[in-house]
């Protein structure tokens, strides 16, 4: 674990009217946007839609390969969110095997150091020296996301374009619809228009609010809670460079260093609705609730950004999806699969597909032949899982165990997994291994977990078990298991732990599409 690291990547307000902005002494280009489309071919190798996190990256490697892509983005500014400020030692691995190591680079506050892991409280702080990575830097914000996109545009054959795409459009150029192979988009333009972009493959990754989610899956969504997000200024932080979360009543916060004066604080708000803003409710939550559970070091500071800082919130989302896989279209990111935020655990899982995916398309010299890439890409969905189910199961798992319960077996279990932890050693290196995405095998997840509830259960039995000790030990087991097993169970038992024996997704539209192609020839 010595060499591992975790990589900050901040996110800063831009515009994409700017052709480039000073941001603290620091030159931001901005991404170009092809609005001239004369020069466009009359069917693109690849379209995609959203250009985030999965999207930007997946345009980069196919632009590396010569496909001629389109990457539409409805708005190229520099996104202002609080959400992907971590990539995981796994991730960033997985980013520079995508060969986008470098836009890491020039992102504030980043150290090759000593560190711990994520910090689980003061007791359990890991003590996985050499897990953290940041860096000092210039006091300059530049967006990871924005990074990407200019890594995208920098490719020759790649046309990064501000529009907002509207639907998918089928072999007639209408609207697709379940059954049909996908030839393309409908976008909005820069100039107001609606436009037709046609590509022999379209890609879709647009992010936690996705449009088409609906139409190329049978999505599951979750709703366990909200992250309300401060920015502390001028505190150090109880261990400075390490993340630390607060195993709180009702549920976690989480800090964590964002530069060299700035600790971003998330806290976690549970349930579906959040307290009012304009009435002042969430201001008096966070100051009465959450504020006496902050260290003591960090309140004052805490109270100042409650008070005067700009309060942020944002829900988090869980969704596990059946795609459909309709022949001519793919999906990738937070479109079709997310998990609670609370291990920064999605860009890693973003950065696995897109790796895997553009394996998968590698040996195709064309994407013309929808059954064929069809064929080359059908086991995408199930080859995924082993990798993004651990990274799933391990943050929506951590999410119910930290989160507070006025059951007794759970406040053991949560107990449990703090004392685990901070035993050291395989105890803590094994789960950092997971959480930080360089070692994600379901069998290493499930077997921490149940170590951590059998280790809660003989603490309930030392020195002498007693009834009511079995009892309770009986009780831990319980819960643990009603915790893991139903999020393994959406996941799907066989693709996780057994990919191979898992079915082969159907290859919707691929009749109509190949009866098309055939008709098409014989017309030729
Ligand atoms: C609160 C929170 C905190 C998080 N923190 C972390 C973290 O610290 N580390 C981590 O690894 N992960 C984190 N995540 C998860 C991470 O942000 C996502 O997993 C990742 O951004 C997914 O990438 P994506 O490309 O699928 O989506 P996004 O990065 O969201 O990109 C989607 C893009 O599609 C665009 N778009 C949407 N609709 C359209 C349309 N119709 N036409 C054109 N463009 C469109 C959007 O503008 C956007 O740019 C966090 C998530 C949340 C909610």
């Amino acid at each position: 674990m010595s060499r591992s690291s975790m990589v900050r990547t901040r996110s800063a307000t831009g515009t994409a009217a700017e052709p480039e902005r000073e941001d603290k002494g620091m030159v931001l280009p901005a991404v170009p946007s092809a609005d001239d489309r004369s020069s466009d071919p009359e069917v693109w190798d690849m379209v995609i839609v959203g250009a985030g996190v999965a999207g930007a990256a997946f345009a980069y490697q196919q632009g590396c390969s010569g496909r001629r892509v389109l990457l539409l983005e409805r708005d190229l500014s520099q996104p202002d969110r609080i959400v992907g400020e971590l990539l995981q030692p796994g991730g960033y691995l997985l980013l520079k095997r995508l060969g986008l190591a470098h836009c890491c680079d020039g992102i504030d506050a980043q150290k090759a150091g000593a560190g711990a892991g994520p910090g689980f409280g003061r007791r359990g702080a890991g003590r996985v020296h050499g897990y953290c990575m940041f860096k000092e830097g210039r006091e300059a914000k530049v967006a990871f996301v924005q990074n990407l996109r200019q890594a995208a545009a920098s490719q020759p054959t790649v046309t990064v374009r501000q529009g907002y795409v509207r639907r998918l459009l089928n072999e007639d150029s209408g609207e697709w619809e379940e059954g049909q192979a996908v030839t393309g988009v409908c976008y909005k333009g820069g100039d107001g228009q609606d436009h037709d972009a046609h590509a022999h493959l379209t890609i879709v990754c647009d992010g936690m609010y996705s449009s088409f989610r609906r139409k190329l899956a049978v999505p599951d969504v979750h709703h366990p809670s909200f992250f309300i997000g401060l920015l502390l200024k001028d505190c150090p932080l109880p261990y400075s460079n390490y993340g630390h979360v607060i195993l709180g009543k009702p549920s976690p916060v989480l800090f964590y260093p964002i530069s060299a004066t700035e600790v971003r604080c998330l806290v976690d708000y549970p349930g579906e609705k959040l307290p009012s803003v304009s009435s002042g409710e969430l201001e008096w939550y966070l100051l009465d609730t959450v504020a006496p559970q902050v260290p003591p070091q960090l309140r004052t500071a805490f109270e100042a950004a409650v008070k005067h800082g700009r309060i942020r919130c944002m829900q988090n989302k869980q969704v596990t999806s059946q795609p459909l896989h309709p022949a001519g279209a793919l999906m990738l990111g937070d479109a079709f699969n997310m998990r609670h935020p609370l291990t920064g655990g999605g860009m890693t899982v973003a950065f696995s597909d897109t790796n895997l995916l553009c394996d998968m398309l590698r040996p195709l010299p064309t994407f013309a032949n929808k059954l064929a890439t069809s064929r080359a890409t059908s086991t995408f969905y199930v080859r995924r899982k082993p990798v993004s189910a651990t990274i799933n199961t391990l943050a929506n798992a951590l999410y119910k165990v930290f989160c507070a319960s006025d059951s007794r077996a759970h406040e053991e279990m949560r107990q449990a997994c703090f004392d685990y932890l901070a035993l050291g050693g395989m105890y803590s290196t094994g789960p950092v291994s997971l959480l930080s995405g360089l070692n994600p095998r379901p069998s290493v997840l499930v077997m921490h977990f149940f170590m951590v509830a059998l280790y809660g259960v003989g603490r309930l039995l030392w020195p002498r078990p007693t009834l009511r000790g079995v009892w309770l030990g009986v009780l831990l087991l319980y819960s643990a298991a009603c915790i893991i097993l139903p999020i393994i169970w959406k996941e799907g038992i066989r693709a996780v732990f057994f990919p191979f024996l898992a079915p082969r997704p159907r290859l919707a539209g691929m009749q109509r599409s190949a009866a098309a192609a055939a008709a098409a020839a014989k017309e030729a």
